[in-house]
């Protein structure tokens, strides 16, 4: 287990170049499965779950093949499907959330698919019943075998369907688009999640052949083709990572400029950490943060607290959940921080109360945040990261805290965040991984 000793109080400077998204990157990996033509592939960030999906893919017989300092190709034209039997697959797939999106690849393209668990954050029930609830209406068979934990796929012919999603799973939805691809005749998925990630691999699997419409809303239609080809595809910036930023530039009182930050498909992002007070500025696409001494939570046109909850896009990801609550502990003012979907996300509050910050965890989805306006610093401590949006907050607590912190599993953060250490030292913070 590694961690970073962090020195807090310094300020940082310059500028900032945006990762490939993360969770679009699960999505767009797992989708080189469904053709035998190669796919080259922009902008991979090099960080612990997607160059474990690669590994997959390239344990499944995919010929990976890296072109560039972010770029690779991919080509699945002799899949071994035999190693889906193997404990080696499963324990490996079941080691992040992502791998879980092999699934509907494979069901198209092979007729089954099989998948332990899938890991990702402990941050709550994460149940899978809208991926099998789509697959099994597009006419594929679903057994679960509990003893071994193994999800089991078969349907040779998928038939087109209307469905209606009883959530916006994000992850559930791409598994069902890419299942659907190639199924004969026409699907319908309302109620589908529409995220700049689900969004981006619609486009690309239209690029590949696919026929899909109403990219962007919660009402999809696929029209089944029989084939799809090669392509190429560049990731957005990652706008997890852009509000992680955002909510660091704040809180260590730098000043920031976040490069092609692609601002037209951050959504509501933005104007949520405006809403905290934090002044921004749009320069061409790249966002410029001046150094903040004060800022100030809004409150509602009523004068009553503000409330910042998440809610499925276009409303606020719960990923920037905890990078809100913590901006929040150095503002002037009051915030409701209102985590609806993920019931133990946070929970790593009690880290931030032991630094000195003013909380209260109303139950396990509310927290009520009360700023210091910087009246007394944080307090470096020692802590233990418990997912990867929690980690960067400790890690942006840490960094604007009064003395030396030392955060423990920063495993965690590895998993989303490429060379965060190496990044935010070249803008004067000072960070050091202890292996
Ligand atoms: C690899 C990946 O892409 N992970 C993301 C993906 O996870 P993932 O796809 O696993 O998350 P889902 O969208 O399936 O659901 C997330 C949680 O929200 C709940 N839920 C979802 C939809 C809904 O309408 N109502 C509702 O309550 C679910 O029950 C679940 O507890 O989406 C989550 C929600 O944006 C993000 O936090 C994860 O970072
Ligand atoms: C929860 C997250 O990731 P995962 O779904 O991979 O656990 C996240 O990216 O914030």
């Amino acid at each position: 287990m590694s961690s970073f000793r962090v020195k807090g109080g310094l300020k940082l400077k310059g500028e900032i170049i945006p990762q490939g998204a993360k969770n679009e990157a699960l999505q767009i990996l797992c989708a080189v499965l469904l053709t035998s033509e190669k796919v080259t592939i922009h902008k991979i960030p090099n960080i612990r779950d997607v160059n474990k999906l690669i590994e997959l893919l390239s344990d499944m017989g995919v010929k990976v093949e890296k072109v560039g300092p972010e770029s690779y190709t991919f080509q699945a034209d002799n899949v071994d499907l035999k190693y889906l039997d193997t404990d080696d697959f499963l324990k490996k797939a079941s080691s992040l959330r992502g791998s879980v999106m092999i699934l509907g690849p494979l069901l198209a393209r092979f007729g089954h698919g099989r998948l332990s668990k899938p890991g990702g954050d402990k941050i709550g029930r994460r149940r899978m019943d809208t991926h099998f609830y789509g697959f099994q209406k597009l006419g594929a068979e679903f057994h679960y075998d509990s003893k071994k934990e193994i999800y089991h796929i078969d349907g040779k012919k998928l038939r087109g369907a209307y469905m209606l999603l009883d959530e916006a799973s994000v992850t559930g939805t791409a598994n069902i688009v890419m299942a659907a691809v190639m199924a004969d005749g026409k699907t319908t998925i309302y109620n589908a999640a529409c995220e700049p990630y689900l969004q981006q691999l619609c486009d690309m699997l239209n690029r590949m052949g696919a026929k899909i419409t109403g990219i962007g809303s919660n009402l999809l239609t696929i029209e089944g083709v029989k084939k799809l080809k090669g392509t190429e595809h560049s990731m957005l910036p990652d706008m997890i990572e852009i509000g992680s930023f955002i909510g660091m530039a704040a809180m260590t009182q730098s000043e920031i400029t976040i490069k092609d930050a692609q601002i037209n498909r951050l959504g509501i992002i933005p104007d949520t950490f405006k809403r905290m007070g934090i002044k921004m500025e749009f320069r061409g696409d790249d966002i410029y943060i001046p150094s903040q001494k004060h800022y100030e939570i809004e409150t509602f046109i009523d004068g009553s607290i503000l409330t910042v909850a998440d809610a499925i896009w276009p409303g606020f990801t719960p990923d920037l959940l905890s990078i809100v609550l913590v901006t929040a502990t150095q503002a002037k003012g009051t915030v409701l921080v209102h985590q609806k979907m993920f019931e133990s996300r946070l929970f790593f509050v009690d880290k931030l109360i032991d630094m000195g910050a003013q909380i209260i965890l109303c139950d396990p989805h509310r927290a009520t945040v009360i700023g210091l306006d910087r009246k007394y610093p944080l307090k470096g401590i020692r802590m233990t990261s418990p997912d990867i949006r929690a980690g960067v907050s400790l890690l942006i607590a840490a960094m604007s805290a009064e003395g030396t912190s030392i955060i423990d599993n920063i495993e965690q953060i590895d998993r989303g965040y490429q060379y965060i250490d190496q990044r935010l030292n070249a803008l004067g913070a000072d960070i050091v991984r202890i292996d």
